[in-house]
């Protein structure tokens, strides 16, 4: 695919080897084939759930073997092609129609010790445009943890300096600025996002998407999904960015109820849109 830049080729592969989802609902968990481990219905329930849906324990436990298996995967990555994923991967993200024209996004800072897809020339390209043009000027928001309890807030920076590292060794805002002004918070913001670039360990690709465990970003998902459909917004696009081993086969992440899928996946690869609402805008 190389020379094709994530253009028509790569998109043409990837859709062929994706099914066609065109004519069913926008939710991609409606039509994500089921897997086949015990069924859970609520019980009398005369309809089954739209989705087949593991046991809990046994998802729970298929989802440490894949994190398990995949952070490994990750260790054995040799750094230079590490390094080269991150600079291919960030430029079809800098060179893609829908990031050039979002106005609003939500990022997360990588972390080397995480071994997470590198994000730092992408968050430097919006802060610079934020600072010298304020025609391309896009509102960033990345994420800071509040409590154990999956609570993570989405906060605004203007720049890189706003950012101090957490217990965790992740960057992150503190909660006011240096005129100790109150940061804004993504889900009180008046404007919506039009895109969510989204860290994980492992996705599939029909857009299952693996965390580190904490529920944080599943939590964040529901409710900006509930915000953008109070406020009649356009959901904004769930974009993840993936190194090669983390794109794993079918059926092996399992989706649980409160998992949400992604809607594409940028890889060395190229992009590749896996929901209707990806197709329609990328
Ligand atoms: N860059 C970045 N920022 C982020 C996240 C993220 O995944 N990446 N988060 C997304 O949730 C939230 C923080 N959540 C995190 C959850 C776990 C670990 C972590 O260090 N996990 C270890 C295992 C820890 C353990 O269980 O002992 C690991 O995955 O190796 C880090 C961040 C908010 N900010
Ligand atoms: N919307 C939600 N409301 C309440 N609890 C949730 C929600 N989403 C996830 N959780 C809980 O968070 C925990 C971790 O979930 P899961 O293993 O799916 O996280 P993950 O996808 O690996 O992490 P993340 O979303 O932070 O990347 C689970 O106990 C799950 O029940």
């Amino acid at each position: 695919m190389s020379g094709d830049r994530g253009g028509v080729l790569s998109k043409a592969a990837f859709f062929l080897m994706t099914h066609c989802h065109h004519h069913h609902h926008p939710t991609l968990r409606a039509f994500l084939p089921s897997i086949a481990v015990p069924v859970r219905c609520a019980a009398g329930s005369a309809t089954p759930p739209a989705a087949i849906v593991m046991s809990d324990t046994a998802a729970l436990q298929q989802k440490r073997a894949v994190r398990s298996r995949i952070r490994k995967a990750l260790k054995d990555f040799s750094p230079a092609q590490r390094a080269q994923e991150d600079v291919e991967i960030q430029n079809f993200v800098l060179n893609s129609s829908w990031f050039k024209s979002c106005k609003g996004l939500c990022a997360y800072i990588s972390c080397k010790s995480l071994r997470e897809v590198d994000t730092s020339t992408i968050i430097a390209d919006v802060l610079k445009n934020s600072e010298h043009d304020l025609q391309v000027m896009k509102k960033l928001y990345v994420p800071r943890v509040e409590d154990k309890n999956s609570h993570m807030r989405m906060l605004r920076i203007s720049t890189i300096e706003d950012l101090v590292a957490n217990s965790m060794n992740i960057l992150e805002p503190y909660p006011v600025d240096s005129d100790q002004n109150e940061r804004e918070d993504v889900l009180l913001a008046s404007q919506p996002v039009d895109l969510l670039l989204l860290p994980g360990l492992a996705f599939d690709r029909h857009g299952r998407r693996l965390g580190r465990g904490g529920g944080y970003y599943d939590v964040f998902l529901r409710k900006y999904e509930e915000l953008a459909n109070q406020q009649n917004w356009k959901q904004p696009l769930r974009v993840a960015l993936a190194y090669s081993v983390q794109i794993v086969e079918d059926e092996l992440i399992p989706m649980t109820e409160t998992d949400v899928p992604v809607d594409a996946l940028v890889s060395s690869n190229g992009v590749f849109p896996i929901s209707p609402a990806a197709f329609e805008r990328m």
